[in-house]
């Protein structure tokens, strides 16, 4: 699976994220070593915190499903493309620090960083 392909995955989740406070929706798809695509949407909550961002829905589906290895996460946004948010980036690295990480505002302007880039000093026990 390619750049283009995940994030058309991305962007295809998006029908589905639950964000009527933000109106901000995405979508994220996350790519397993093995080649497994789990996506994930916002679910936000009328108790704002209690919101949960589009990467971590994706992330949170695959480790419950028992996959813990991940090549690249790719991002869409109702606005573009979105650099994904601190905890978001702590939250993956726990998992893959060297993840490749691409977004942008449509599949032929894309931007692909890695998760050391975005969180040099992630935190570990
Ligand atoms: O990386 C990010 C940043 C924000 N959001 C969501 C959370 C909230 O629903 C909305 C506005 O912050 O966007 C994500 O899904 N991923």
């Amino acid at each position: 699976m390619d750049k283009k392909e995940l994030y058309r995955e991305a962007k295809a989740a998006m029908v589905n994220a639950y964000a009527p406070y933000s109106n901000f929706t995405v979508g994220a798809a996350l790519l397993t070593k093995s080649g497994r695509v789990f996506t994930g949407v916002n679910v936000e909550n009328a108790s704002f915190g209690a919101t949960i961002c589009a990467e971590r829905t994706a992330c949170v589906k695959a480790v419950s499903e028992g996959h813990k290895d991940f090549a690249a996460i790719a991002i869409a946004s109702s606005r573009g493309g979105a650099p994904m948010c601190g905890i978001c980036r702590q939250f993956l690295s726990e998992f893959a620090p060297d993840l490749k990480v691409i977004t942008g505002d449509d599949e032929d302007h894309l931007i692909v960083t890695e998760l050391t880039e975005l969180l040099p000093d992630n935190f570990r026990l």
